[in-house]
């Protein structure tokens, strides 16, 4: 595998839309905006030319004319939506040239979009179509050497045949016989497609999965590898139009499917692969259907894989080459080492937070992992200061709780949260901040009824809110979804501290998260 350093050199995507001659004073006046990731996404895509010909989003007569007849207004052919949507405020903002500079999350600016079209959408959302021109110069990035242009790829490919695939997934070796197979039938160079934004099907980090793919290249013939901003979204029949029609800008002439889902709009022509099996009899693999039953290894399935990771076994070189298997295993460690995210819930009074103190210091006392604990007072003081207890800020509490303890597990650490989170929605999201960090999350849903929370009423709060001095009080007149996703439920009501800490403490054992006392 090549990972094409002479290519990477030329880099400046040297798209139709260069040119960021738009006048300062122009783009000083413009509001900016930092579009959501799947959006900053498209938006890469189209300045590196992998979108092309496509100038910029789609406006509402695009948008009709794709979903009628898979063309753009003017006919040109045009499989899937690429939309934008700015806030409405944003849209009323908008001066005479109606520009407005779209940035990074960092705040860098990556492009000017004249909006010749929008239109509401959603909640004060309103939908943006017109040509872009790139501002800056594409920003920094993990494996920006990787990051090539169709323009760059294509100069570099070979005459003839290009096989494309997208590695959404790490390479074992029954995909690497699939594509080596492939690769010779038809005298094929390879151009691996590494999705790079955001975790992938696995859930493993973009970076985890260029590695893995990059650990898997002496398996394979003569190949390129590029990142991509590709993400899953969408129906897998748009995904599967945008991933052929990107993988077409490349210069690929045969694409191999990964998923279920067979459609190539046109573009390049999709092979689907065989499928194969290990033959215990030679160690290779072939087509199933030509093994013995009896000599017959089926490729490993996904759970069996993230079973075998999460308890600490190798991958076994039948299936995985061990450069891959490293990888993955130093990406994903077994759970005891892995970081973890404890995330306690429950009405005021439940004990979140003495149960989470006293299981806070028994792991202390191991010494396993460093603890953080992110307790709901000391966060409201240190983290959330100012904050009311309204829904929006609530919910901006929760996520803020969240976005730490994900960084405490990315770390490897412990992060024991213990607020009262009392929307389904804010936990949802805690849970998946902590798993794209790679760290475990746990539930502990402290079930108390709200009697038992109310006649304990240590800080007075109920009494206040009973006789109308305090409003707002969840429990009373403020709602608490009961959560359907608890790993754990514990009713500190008909629990003594130290049962319900043995409880908690007995479940991290159970499931391997922290070693038996
Ligand atoms: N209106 C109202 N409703 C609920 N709780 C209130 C309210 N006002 C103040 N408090 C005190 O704030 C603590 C809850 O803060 P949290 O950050 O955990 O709440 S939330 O998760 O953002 O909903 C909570 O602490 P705990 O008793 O430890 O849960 C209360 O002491
Ligand atoms: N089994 C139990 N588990 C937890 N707390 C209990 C228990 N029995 C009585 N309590 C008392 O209930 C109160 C719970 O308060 P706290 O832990 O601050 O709850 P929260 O953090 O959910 O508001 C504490 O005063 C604690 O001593």
């Amino acid at each position: 595998m090549r990972p094409t350093q002479d290519v990477w050199e030329v880099r400046g995507m040297g798209g139709a839309m260069d040119g960021a001659t738009l006048p300062e004073d122009v783009l000083r006046d413009a509001p900016s905006y930092t579009p959501r990731e799947t959006e900053l996404a498209d938006l890469e895509l189209m300045l590196s030319g992998a979108y092309a010909p496509l100038g910029g989003f789609l406006t509402r007569a695009d948008l009709d004319a794709v979903a009628s007849r898979g063309q753009l207004a003017d006919g040109t052919p045009w499989p899937a939506p690429v939309t934008l949507e700015l806030p409405a405020a944003t849209v009323e903002r908008l001066g005479g040239k109606r520009l407005v500079v779209l940035t990074d999350p960092e705040g860098a600016p990556v492009a000017a979009l004249e909006v010749t079209d929008s239109w509401p959408t959603s909640q004060g959302m309103v939908g943006a179509g017109g040509p872009l021109r790139r501002l800056g110069d594409g920003g920094r990035h993990t494996f920006a050497r990787l990051r090539l242009t169709p323009q760059e790829v294509r100069r570099s490919l070979p005459a003839g045949r290009v096989l494309g695939v997208v590695a959404d997934r790490p390479l074992h070796r029954p995909q690497l016989a699939q594509i080596t197979h492939a690769a010779r039938t038809l005298s094929a160079h390879v151009l691996v497609f590494v999705p790079v934004h955001g975790p992938g099907p696995d859930g493993l980090a973009p970076e985890v999965l260029m590695r893995t793919v990059l650990a898997a290249g002496d398996r394979l013939p003569k190949a390129t590898v590029v990142a991509i901003p590709l993400s899953l979204r969408g129906n897998e029949i748009s995904t599967a139009l945008r991933r052929a029609r990107v993988a077409q800008a490349y210069g690929v002439t045969h694409l191999l499917s990964t998923g279920e889902t067979i459609v190539s709009g046109g573009g390049p022509r999709v092979l689907v692969p065989r499928e194969l099996a290990y033959d215990k009899r030679d160690g290779q693999w072939r087509s199933r259907d030509e093994i013995p039953a009896g000599a017959r290894r089926l490729p490993m399935r996904q759970a069996e894989i993230n079973d075998l990771l999460e308890r600490g076994f190798p991958l076994p070189e039948w299936h995985t080459p061990p450069a891959v298997a490293k990888e993955l295993a130093q990406a994903r460690p077994p759970r005891r080492r892995r970081g973890l995210v404890l995330f306690f819930t429950g009405l005021s009074g439940s004990g979140k937070s003495t149960v989470a103190r006293s299981v806070a210091d028994s792991l202390r006392e191991s010494g396993a992992r460093t603890v953080t604990l992110l307790d709901g007072d000391v966060v409201r003081r240190e983290l959330s200061a100012g904050l009311s207890f309204s829904k929006a800020d609530r919910d901006l509490n929760i996520r803020r709780i969240g976005w730490v303890a994900a960084e405490v597990g990315r770390h490897r650490g412990l992060a024991i949260c213990c607020p009262i989170a009392p929307y389904a929605q804010g936990r949802a999201t805690a849970r998946r901040m902590a798993a794209e960090a790679g760290a475990g999350f746990v539930l502990v849903w402290m079930s108390t009824p709200l009697e038992v929370c109310e006649r304990r009423d240590r800080k007075g709060l109920y009494a206040r809110a009973r006789a109308g001095q305090l409003s707002g009080m969840t429990g009373i007149d403020d709602p608490y979804e009961a959560p359907a996703d608890a790993e754990l439920t514990l009713d500190t009501g008909a629990l003594t501290v130290d049962e319900a800490v043995g409880r908690v403490l007995e479940h991290l054992t159970d499931e391997g998260w922290i070693e038996p006392a």
